[in-house]
């Protein structure tokens, strides 16, 4: 169940908005970033965002030897790695910008027994059928990932979140991501696809064909959110939507990142109906599904600067732009004040 963001704080915010010593709509999204923010916070001027915790949800899929990514599915085992010594890019920019950063592995085709096992504690399976031949995972598969995403939710808000971010790491995931928003958005497989990590024109061909028979294989169940991560998403995928709806529902707002956190969103969405009104978008991803599916969902990104990461970087990238805008309704003068 979703209890809307406050309607008083909000209107409050978008008078004082209004009223600031600026030509009316000057700040632009940072606006109506201002105002999103005041109205999550229940608060007309709330302090900047200082808890931001952010989880990248890795795993691999089955669709990764299939060529539609234009890199090998060892690179996502590697990259965690990455994550775990800080190196990868979302450490840099979490660093830079006072976000904790945890990585889980709920699907890597690959295990890491030389590390901590809380990398692993929710782990639900090692990669993905190829969603165009066969179900992602089976029924109980999924219903562990949602359950784990929504355990990770309540770890983070018990941990002092004022913000979530949902991060991703798998190679191939921007098929199933696709595959995803086509489901939510009734479009055809042509008009989501892109090319990802940098596939060719052939690999574009390819990966279309894909999403199209991964679709036509799921039939009837794309109306159903569960069944339709079952049958082409992914145990990183579920949790990732299960996450954005639990911090919906405990009424804790999420930024979110590129084409696969979106495609998460719209999962959320559907699973929590309302949920989008806890959710800003960080920034605007090269990826043309990611792009549609924020339109759909009513959403206008921060930050655009044809970034194609994932990790959460594009969320991340955006928290002081976030961070400006609360500071800025909060501390600028009224123009009535200076007449
Ligand atoms: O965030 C995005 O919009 C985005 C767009 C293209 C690629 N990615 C990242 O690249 C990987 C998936 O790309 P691909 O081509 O292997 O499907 C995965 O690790 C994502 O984090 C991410
Ligand atoms: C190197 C590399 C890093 C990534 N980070 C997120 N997706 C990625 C894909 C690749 C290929």
């Amino acid at each position: 169940m979703i209890t809307p963001p406050s309607p008083t704080a909000r209107d409050a915010a978008r008078d004082r908005l209004a009223g600031l010593a600026i030509p009316a709509g000057a700040l632009g999204r940072l606006g109506e970033v201002a105002v999103w923010w005041s109205s999550v916070r229940g608060e007309t001027t709330p302090a900047p965002p200082s808890h931001v915790r952010a989880v990248v949800f890795a795993g691999d899929h089955g669709v990764a030897s299939h060529g539609v990514s234009a890199y090998p599915a060892a690179i996502t085992g590697a990259m965690v790695r990455a994550f775990v010594s800080g190196v990868a890019g979302v450490s840099v920019l979490a660093r830079q910008h006072d976000v904790t950063l945890r990585v889980l592995d709920l699907g890597v085709d690959g295990d890491f027994p030389d590390l901590d096992p809380a990398l692993g504690e929710f782990k639900v399976r090692r990669g993905t059928e190829p969603i165009h031949l066969a179900d992602a995972m089976t029924a109980d598969e999924t219903r562990r990932a949602i359950d784990a995403g929504r355990r990770i939710a309540e770890q983070e808000i018990a941990a002092g979140a004022d913000l979530l971010i949902g991060g991703d790491m798998g190679i191939g995931n921007t098929t199933p991501a696709v595959a995803l928003i086509a489901a939510a958005l009734g479009l055809p497989a042509d008009e989501v696809v892109g090319r990802g990590t940098g596939i060719d024109d052939a690999g574009l061909a390819l990966k279309t064909d894909v999403v199209a028979t991964a679709l036509e294989r799921a039939g009837d169940r794309v109306s159903d959110p569960v069944e339709l991560l079952t049958a082409i998403g992914s145990p990183d995928l579920a949790a990732h939507a299960a996450f954005i709806a639990a911090a919906a529902e405990a009424g804790v707002p999420v930024l979110l990142d590129g084409v696969i956190s979106v495609a998460a969103a719209t999962v959320a969405e559907r699973l929590s109906p309302g949920a989008t009104a806890w959710m800003a978008a960080g920034h605007r991803s090269t990826e043309k599904a990611q792009w549609r599916a924020l339109e759909a969902l009513g959403l206008s990104p921060l930050v655009d600067v044809d970034m194609r990461l994932g990790e959460g970087s594009g969320a991340v990238a955006a928290v002081p732009l976030l961070r400006s805008a609360a500071l800025l309704l909060s501390q600028m003068a009224l123009l009535d004040e200076l007449m």
